[in-house]
């Protein structure tokens, strides 16, 4: 018999349907009041929050991790669900922060608990499949959704509505479930983890585009930002302009780190002109390898709330 702890923090999983079709939070999760049907688990369940995913900041991702970490080794496994707008950053503030071997599985749902075809049961017992299999341990964060497990740190949100909106765009589908069987394709590379204990740090996230003015990142450096995430163009490129800005954070001592609008592939250095990335590292950005804007954006606080030195932060955000 495996004990595994599910921590619920609400999202449409936890949410209904009214008679117009518009969906709220419920009072009561919906999920305690059906019976799972998996008899070779005990499970411990607590309603951590009850909050759309939206109104989840750093503060509540530190809440879980605390949790998580409280619970130590009562537990063989836990499960998280959670909004699926923002669960991939709690999966990788989780992943990032937590050492722990037992397996951590995030999942929610994209139609709440009275819609036809709700997928919301079929994947937390889907994620509970996941958190007893013996193989799950040692795999870091997971994410479990529509008959999938992503790692949390190559998965993103890729659709507004369709329930098959969970994709790893770099690295693919790390494991899938059968009727009967969890299957992984891949292990993960080895990752650094660093404790975490505050979560203070501002660090914004700016999309580039074509003309981008850099007035806008003069702007931000007045307000005492600790660091800026642009979401640059291609494989980490800006306008003149924009490149001008980077400059004057960069002549603050303000952390600027570069990741790719595109969707898929890495950022890194490749063009040697103004706004071109060899010229945006050499003038002290980071490149960040294979995260995303608001992967970067936990990145970097976690970097520095460890009070990382520049080199140190450059190894941290590079790491695949
Ligand atoms: N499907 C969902 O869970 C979306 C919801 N807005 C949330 O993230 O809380």
């Amino acid at each position: 018999m495996k004990k595994i702890l599910v921590l619920h923090t609400g999202g449409t999983i936890a949410m209904h349907a009214d008679a117009t079709g518009d969906v709220q939070p419920d009072e009561i999760n919906p999920l305690n009041a059906v019976q799972i049907e998996l008899p070779e688990v005990e499970l411990q369940v607590e309603n951590i929050f009850n909050i759309p995913s939206e109104h989840i900041g750093p503060i509540h991702m530190l809440q879980i991790q605390q949790r998580i970490l409280a619970a130590g080794h009562d537990f063989d496994g836990v499960v998280v669900t959670h909004g699926t707008d923002t669960l991939e950053e709690t999966s990788f503030f989780l992943d990032s922060t937590l050492d722990v071997d037992f397996p951590i599985v995030m999942t929610g749902a994209m139609r709440s608990s009275n819609e036809l075809g709700a997928d919301g049961l079929y994947n937390y017992q889907s994620a509970i499949r996941v958190a007893i299999d013996d193989q799950s341990v040692n795999r870091g964060v997971m994410v479990v959704m529509n008959d999938e497990i992503h790692a949390a740190r190559f998965v993103t949100k890729t659709h507004t509505t369709n329930v098959a909106t969970f994709a790893s765009p770099i690295s693919g589908v790390m494991g899938i479930i059968t009727k009967r069987r969890i299957i992984y394709l891949y292990e993960l590379p080895a990752h650094t983890i660093y404790p975490i204990s505050m979560v203070n740090k501002d660090i914004p996230v700016i999309k580039a585009y074509a003309g981008m003015d850099g007035k806008l990142l003069e702007l931000l450096a007045a307000t005492n930002v600790d660091g800026i995430i642009i979401e640059a163009l291609g494989a980490g490129n800006l306008g003149e302009d924009a490149a001008r800005g980077v400059g004057y954070l960069l002549s603050r001592n303000i952390p600027v780190v570069i990741v790719s609008r595109s969707f898929k592939g890495i950022a890194e250095p490749v063009y040697d002109y103004l706004g071109g990335g060899v010229q945006l590292e050499r003038a002290g950005a980071i490149f960040a390898s294979s995260v995303n804007g608001q992967k970067a954006r936990l990145k970097l606080l976690i970097g520095l709330e460890n009070n990382l030195s520049p080199q140190e932060l450059n190894k941290y955000l590079q790491e695949f």
